[in-house]
């Protein structure tokens, strides 16, 4: 199959091809979930297939270790790897801090550990995921099924001395049943609309019996790589920060149409 990339997945796709240049031979490569990640792999696969990049996948999903597999990525396990030398994630929100809300693909548990098992996290994203302040994205906050109604409340009623503005949690449902986690679990999506203080959020967020982990990453992410639907992209490093504009050539090879996972 063959044909032109949309403007949107241009932009994932450039700010995917950009953020591969940081991966080096014999690295162990944290590999994120989602559309945007979904054309990481792809690059990476291809990297492996054609110049004979020898890597080591950690995955974050079932669906993401289908797609590494499917493109000859190697995977092993986080137990296997034990530390990882980066992470290559999407995000859902990012801000100027480049603290994230993650977790619209119900991913956030094992994308928030291998993260955090990382020296270095790279976002890559498309500009519709920049806000000024985060939460107009629902904050996913995956819980236990024993007695999730009871967790969903006691979240409900701590939001309510926290800086936020909504504080409507919804079960999340696949269909007419709950969505269910790669680890067996729930999602609450909490409808904050404005998050005050995500830091704070985050760990009073943890600290409810029930609640396993929720979908903010704070001083998690290093770098974003913001891609544009005209090929360019934009590279924010937080720890040094630099900001640097660059074009990317986009070949739009039969092997960038294989089918991808998201
Ligand atoms: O659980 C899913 C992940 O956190 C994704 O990385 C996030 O939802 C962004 O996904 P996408 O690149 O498809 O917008």
């Amino acid at each position: 199959m063959s044909g032109t990339l949309s403007p949107i997945d241009k932009a994932k796709f450039v700010a995917a091809k950009r953020a591969v240049d940081y991966v080096e031979d014999g690295m162990k490569v944290g590999l994120g979930t989602g559309s945007t990640a979904a054309w990481m792999v792809k690059c990476l696969g291809e990297m492996v297939r054609q110049d004979g990049l020898k890597i080591t996948g950690v995955a974050t999903s079932t669906r993401t270790a289908e797609l590494a597999q499917k493109v000859g990525v190697p995977i092993v396990t986080l137990d296997e790897a034990k530390w990882l030398d980066l992470t290559i994630d999407g995000a859902d929100e990012y801000d100027h801090n480049l603290n994230l809300i993650k977790g619209g693909g119900g991913a956030l548990l094992m994308e928030k550990i291998v993260a955090t098992a990382s020296d270095q996290m790279i976002v890559i994203a498309d500009l519709s995921k920049q806000v000024e302040t985060l939460g107009s994205f629902p904050l996913p906050v995956e819980v236990i099924p024993f007695g999730w109604q009871t967790t969903k409340a006691l979240v409900e009623e701590t939001l309510v001395n926290l800086d936020v503005l909504g504080r409507d949690a919804s079960l999340r449902m696949n269909g007419a049943t709950p969505f269910i986690t790669d680890e067996g679990n729930y999602i609450l999506d909490l409808h904050l609309r404005r998050i005050g203080n995500p830091r704070q959020l985050s760990l009073v967020m943890n600290q409810i019996p029930g609640v396993v982990e929720n979908g903010l990453f704070i001083d998690i992410c290093d770098v974003v790589v913001i891609g544009n639907g005209d090929g360019s992209v934009e590279v924010r490093d937080i720890n040094n920060g630099t900001v640097a504009h660059e074009q990317i050539d986009v070949v739009e090879t039969d092997n960038l149409f294989v089918d991808i996972a998201d």
